[in-house]
């Protein structure tokens, strides 16, 4: 192995076929894909080595493989540090730079007056915007910044549909913000259908017109419950100097998302719920089954759609 990492090596010095078995690195290491390939070369190129690796699996006497808690226990009794590939995306999040501004502009809206700012993510080249009201200038150090980190949502920002709450929310973001006088929208590309994608969230709606709710009817696609990360939200709040927000949310995993990437949220600001008939049923399963703070939803005069037989 010690000849395989040696940038002197020739390829003649190696017999080929061996008995390693080579497995290749995807660019961009464990923010694209959570590998061990990727977190063996990450891990290397973080303590400035080398970046080849050897993955060994740690097994059990009976021949199974070691889980977290038992590899907790090996690395106990042999003095052997331990991270998960989790620890180091989160790392990587936190101290790399993945973001580059690409453009600002004046961005006149029916809310006031916004800077609007560009930015690609180099590790996956997704792109992002943030409106940003005031003088962007002044938002480094200069205190908690009223912040909306809005997922991107087509059916409910642009075409006013009546399924979520997303244009609601997003517009009152944006009056709030003006109202405030300073603050910060960040549009998140990609979050579509909660990460899913676009096509896959009309796929759930249509497992949800016939009685799943929105957690199953992801599940049932084989996709993840929520598959939304917010390291693009704490690079761009970074980049615009904001350390500490004032975060415009009803969802407290997104508060801690933010701070597990290194923002500090002083305060979770309340948005209004607005549930109508075609809403209910998906807010009160974000309520109960996704930890959403959303509260007076069971009224008497608030019946959902299905009931009504107004879908
Ligand atoms: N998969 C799926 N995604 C949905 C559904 N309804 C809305 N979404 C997506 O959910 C995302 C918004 O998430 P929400 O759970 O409404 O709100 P949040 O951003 O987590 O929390 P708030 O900050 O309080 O708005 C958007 O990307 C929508 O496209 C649904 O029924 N199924
Ligand atoms: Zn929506």
């Amino acid at each position: 192995m010690r000849v395989l990492a040696d940038s002197a090596t020739e390829p003649w010095e190696l017999t080929r076929p061996g008995h390693v078995f080579p497995l290749r690195y995807r660019e961009g290491g464990v923010l694209v894909r959570r590998g061990h390939t990727e977190a063996a070369v990450d891990l290397c190129r973080l303590a400035g080595l080398t970046p080849t690796g050897v993955l060994v699996e740690v097994v059990n006497d009976d021949g199974t493989m070691k889980r977290a808690p038992e590899l907790r226990a090996f690395a106990d009794e042999h003095g052997l540090a331990m991270i998960s590939i989790e620890d180091l995306v989160r790392h990587r999040r936190r101290v790399e730079r993945h973001v580059v501004r690409e453009a600002e502009t004046r961005l006149p809206t029916s809310h006031g007056d916004f800077t609007a700012i560009g930015y690609t993510i180099t590790v996956d080249g997704s792109e992002h915007v943030a409106l940003v009201y005031g003088d962007p200038a002044t938002l480094t150090d200069a205190g908690p910044v009223l912040t909306r980190v809005h997922s991107e949502c087509l059916t409910g920002d642009v075409f006013g549909s009546s399924r979520c709450d997303c244009g609601p929310q997003l517009n009152e973001a944006m009056d709030r913000i003006v109202e405030e006088g300073r603050g910060v929208v960040i549009y998140l590309r990609g979050h579509e259908g909660r990460g899913i994608g676009l096509v896959a969230k009309l796929q759930a709606y249509q497992l949800q017109d016939g009685g799943r709710d929105t957690v199953d009817a992801n599940l049932d696609l084989g996709l993840p419950a929520d598959a939304r990360h917010y390291g693009a939200a704490t690079q761009i709040l970074k980049d615009l100097g904001v350390s500490e927000v004032r975060l415009l949310t009803n969802n407290p995993d997104k508060v801690s998302s933010l701070e597990d990437y290194g923002v500090t949220v002083t305060e979770r600001v309340p948005l209004t719920p607005h549930p109508n008939g075609h809403n209910l049923s998906y807010l009160l399963t974000k309520r109960d089954r996704m930890g959403h703070d959303l509260p007076d939803l069971d009224q008497p005069e608030l019946v959902p759609a299905d009931l009504e037989g107004a879908n």
